[in-house]
């Protein structure tokens, strides 16, 4: 994929590859980017600040970030905003750029207080500014804070002030991994140009508040250069890569589908799988099933065509498989209340398959006893869709290792087994055996419900079967997925959200980023 509208995702190490790219190689220097920095950000806050009736504070810290605040409270008191000033560190250890900026900031004939100097008058102020902007610290934070940072980031924390913070809640680290930190607590973010890793993981993603991203003129080449392949998908990527039916296609053309599960206990999640599919536009879908609940699915999707699987205790039998005939298919979703009573040969049955395979649920269990089979790669594409849980089960970490390195787990696993990952939660991660990632930006906790990852499966099954470029076709699902939730919490409340519901919105979720 590529492209100018691309938006990338970096860690704090990656960010300074690609600033430094950007100074020596391109020639943007480091006081024209930070001057950039600090007018993106200043006419972003024009839209939320009236100069009437607001007191600002622009907190500064030792680094670069540091040195976007001077620019920024430069263009404030110049715009006539009552504006106050307030540099943390002593004057000396400002150092670069930053002090560049300072100097430029005070040739102008603007003064700023000095905490070091005078914090019982900056404690004293704090509690009457209307809006703090926090240039403490950006993408340079290392550990915990130290004092006294984190004092001030405590202060900043009590108060009643609009909190909105340049590039990274100040404290809060770039990349995952890192300790938890006690950082700024932001309403809003404005974040420089690109996400940083932790924009999309929890409990950091908490410390952004509201986010939004403000372009600084770093060309696309500087990301290209520095080998990043970690993006945001958002909206418009999915407006332009939904596929379009030309007017005489035929059901064959748009995928012949195969949905493998259900068992006695679970007839519920083949259903909402297949009733997914048949809403995200798959031309043809068959469910194949344990042969004695084969009526409790038929009554909820009629569309489907059923194959009966030989049953042993309420679920496919361990041999059942053996009977399927994959060549009418162009894709299978394995997985949906499958049950975990029998053990089956997944890679065996699928390697010579050259269709898309997805396997989710009960199917990602029958995975993790074969997993070292899958090394080697088979001949179509494989997708897996785990939830945290499942990828702990998968990989062998804990739920919470996998929360806090969503990133670098996915990847290593894709990579390993020769799969598309698609880690879900909030800001699901789909990660290519090539390395290349995508943060989604839909959906919401009503998602959080049993149930939601059936549908998901089914959407994509069915989404890779109609593009052309099948990782889109799984990002696209993905998006419209959390889209569709999205469109519902407008009317309702996330409580009452089912995933039946989902289904059932998805025509519109398409209609309206088709016709946006
Ligand atoms: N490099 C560039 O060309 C640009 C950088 N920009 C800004 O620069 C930021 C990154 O600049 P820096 O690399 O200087 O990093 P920071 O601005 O985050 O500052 C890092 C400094 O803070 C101090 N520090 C680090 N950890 C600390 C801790 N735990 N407690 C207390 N003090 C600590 C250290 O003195 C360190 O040198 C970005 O977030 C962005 O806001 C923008 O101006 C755009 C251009
Ligand atoms: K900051």
């Amino acid at each position: 994929m590529g492209g100018n509208a691309d938006m990338y995702v970096v860690t704090g190490d990656e960010m300074r590859r690609i600033d430094a790219f950007t100074m020596d190689q391109v020639g943007i220097s480091d006081m024209m980017l930070m001057e950039n920095a600090g007018s993106a950000v200043f006419s972003r806050l024009l839209q939320r600040i009236e100069p009437s009736g607001s007191r600002i504070l622009v907190l500064i810290g030792t680094g670069n970030n540091g040195g976007d605040g001077f620019v920024i409270g430069r263009k404030l008191m110049e715009a006539g905003f009552e504006t106050d000033i307030w540099v943390v560190p002593p004057d000396e250890k400002i150092r670069g750029a930053a002090k560049g900026h300072a100097d430029v900031f005070a040739k102008c004939g603007h003064r700023y207080g000095s905490f070091e100097k005078d914090s019982s008058l900056f404690y004293e102020k704090l509690p009457s500014y209307t809006h703090i902007i926090d240039c403490l610290l950006g993408t340079g934070v290392k550990g915990e804070l130290r004092s006294p940072y984190q004092e001030v980031v405590d202060a900043v924390n009590r108060t009643h002030a609009c909190v909105i913070s340049v590039d990274m809640p100040s404290g809060i680290p770039a990349e995952e991994g890192a300790p938890a930190a006690a950082g700024i607590r932001a309403d809003r973010t404005m974040i420089l140009q690109a996400p940083k890793e932790t924009t999309f993981l929890f409990p950091y993603a908490e410390s952004f508040g509201e986010w939004e991203v403000a372009d600084i003129g770093i060309p696309d080449c500087s990301f290209k250069n520095s080998g990043i392949t970690k993006y945001v998908r958002g909206e418009s990527d999915v407006c332009r890569t939904l596929p379009k039916r030309k007017a005489n296609v035929h059901k064959g053309a748009n995928g012949k589908g195969l949905v493998v599960g259900g068992s006695r206990g679970m007839p519920g999640a083949l259903s909402l799988t297949t009733l997914a599919a048949l809403r995200t536009g798959i031309g043809l879908c068959t469910v194949a099933l344990p042969e004695d609940i084969r009526l409790l699915v038929t009554q909820n999707a009629a569309e489907a065509t059923l194959v009966n699987l030989p049953s042993q205790d309420g679920e496919i039998a361990p041999d059942g498989l053996e009977a399927l005939d994959l060549t009418p298919y162009d894709g299978v979703a394995i997985g949906p209340g499958m049950g975990r009573a029998h053990r089956y040969d997944l890679y065996g049955y699928f390697r010579v398959f050259k269709g898309t395979v997805v396997i989710d649920a009960d199917g990602l269990n029958h995975l993790s006893r074969e997993l070292e089979n899958w090394k080697d790669g088979r001949d179509g594409l494989t997708v897996i869709t785990p939830h945290p849980g499942e990828m702990a089960v998968l990989t062998g970490k804990t739920i919470k290792e996998v929360e806090r390195n969503r990133f670098s787990i996915s990847r290593q696993f894709a990579r390993e087994h020769q799969m598309v990952v698609v880690l879900k939660g909030p800001y699901t991660i789909t990660s290519t055996p090539e390395g290349e990632q995508w943060v989604n930006t839909s959906g919401n906790p009503a998602l959080a419900k049993g149930g939601s990852g059936d549908v998901l499966t089914g959407m994509i099954l069915a989404s890779v079967l109609q593009h052309s470029h099948k990782i889109e076709g799984i990002l696209n699902a993905v998006y419209v997925h959390g889209h569709a939730a999205d469109q519902l919490i407008h009317e309702r409340d996330e409580l009452g959200v089912t995933a039946s519901d989902v289904i059932n919105q998805l025509p519109r979720a398409f209609h309206s980023l088709r016709y946006p």
